[in-house]
């Protein structure tokens, strides 16, 4: 299966830019997803390697071969590129049986009519629907009707396929036994797959690689342990899974560590090195995830290196796998998510430098301790 090669891409409607010259290379055999807030650019670059857009700019190569470059004015139909496409309403025609929908594809290629029956045995077989093939689609269910539409972009062997938020239109519990057979079914075909979301966990779970997009550029391209745990910046932070932003100021910076002294409770905490570079009294926001805040007991030490920080207990939630707390800092709030029942009152919580990110950004809003404090009474 082929690279997929986006070199300086960008795309203008009228006169507003919604692509700003995006470079990405989507690795044989990955399972790519782009990432990102609705209108961030994420549908227009995947229709674009799909053909269905023109860039303003900019070119896509599928292995060796461009399917557009705006500099040599090469233009490949949609037609002529072999990429599967599923969307998000998955298209298929109600008046024409799940053989006959997986049949259109093959027509318009002109594949003989015994090699068709073949080719749609082989690709219902491949999504689990082999003794679907002469139901209508009202016949289906929404889950099964996802599958006949992946197997209708699979039935003439793409070299890449491009999925455009497919599982979107399940309920939760269907969705996420969707997301696991579309994972195994991707990995077994080992195809090439760009896949859209604008649903973080699903990306985390999916995903080889995610690119993060936003305004039309992206801001971090990485496995998805590195999106969540490395986020290039508090942006990225705040979008992929939960996140504390605290801000303060940088009291002192040496080698590996900078300490800051935080805006809420006027305490000194120490930090991971910012990617950039920081200088003392340069303002900052420190980011932690809910789940690496630890809460101390009478029976549970500080790890010797840790902030170690006093709190009220706000409020708490039950959520199944975990408990979640909010957390009075000083005049903020913070987020604790932790396996520790019934928490009241004051709790001492202890944060590992190496979990408190840091970005020399003030731009990410902070709870408001007021809509807290109301919320919990
Ligand atoms: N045909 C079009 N004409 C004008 N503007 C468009 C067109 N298609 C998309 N846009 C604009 O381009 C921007 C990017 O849209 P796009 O659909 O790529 O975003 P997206 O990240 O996929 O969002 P969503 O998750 O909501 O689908 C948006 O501001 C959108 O309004």
């Amino acid at each position: 299966m082929p690279d997929v090669t986006i070199s300086h891409l960008s795309k203008k409607f009228a006169a507003t830019t919604v692509l700003h010259g995006i470079d990405l290379t989507i690795r044989d055999g990955e399972f790519f997803t782009l990432l990102g807030p609705s209108g961030c650019g994420k549908s227009t670059t995947l229709s674009c390697v799909a053909g269905l857009e023109r860039p303003t700019t900019g070119s896509i190569a599928v292995g060796d071969r461009t399917m557009v470059d705006t500099a040599s004015r090469t233009f490949v139909p949609p037609e002529g590129r072999n990429l599967g496409m599923v969307f998000q309403s998955y298209a298929l025609w109600p008046h024409m049986t799940v053989a006959q929908n997986l049949a259109l594809p093959l027509r318009i290629r002109k594949v003989d009519r015994r090699r068709q029956t073949a080719l749609i045995g082989e690709a219902l077989e491949k999504v689990g629907l082999a003794d679907m093939r002469d139901r209508y689609p009202h016949q289906l269910s929404g889950g099964q009707q996802q599958r006949v539409a992946l197997a209708r972009a699979l039935v003439y062997s793409p070299t890449v396929l491009l999925l455009d938020e497919p599982l979107s239109n399940l309920d939760a519990q269907l969705r996420e036994q969707a997301r696991a057979w579309l994972k195994r079914l991707q990995e077994d075909l080992g195809i090439t797959t760009v896949y859209v979301t604008h649903d973080q966990e699903e990306a985390l779970a999916l995903s080889d690689r995610i690119a993060v997009m936003s305004e039309g550029h992206l801001v971090q391209v990485g496995s998805p342990t590195e999106i969540y745990q490395e986020p290039a910046t508090a942006g990225v932070a705040a979008f992929v899974g939960r996140c504390n932003f605290l801000t303060g100021k940088v009291a002192a910076a040496s080698d590996g560590r900078t300490e800051v002294v935080l805006d809420c409770n006027g305490r000194r905490v120490r930090t991971r090195a910012a990617k950039a570079g920081v200088e003392a009294g340069q303002r900052v926001t420190v980011a932690v995830r809910p789940e690496r805040i630890k809460v101390l007991t009478a029976d549970r030490q500080p790890p010797p290196d840790a902030n170690v920080l006093t709190g009220t207990v706000l409020s708490s939630s039950y959520v199944g796998a975990r408990f979640e707390y909010d957390v009075r800092l000083g005049d903020h709030a913070v987020q604790v998510a932790t396996g520790r029942p019934g928490l009241t009152g004051e709790i001492t919580l202890a944060v590992d430098p190496e979990v408190c990110l840091l970005y020399p950004t003030t731009d990410v809003v902070t709870p408001d301790i007021e809509a807290l404090t109301t919320v919990s009474g």
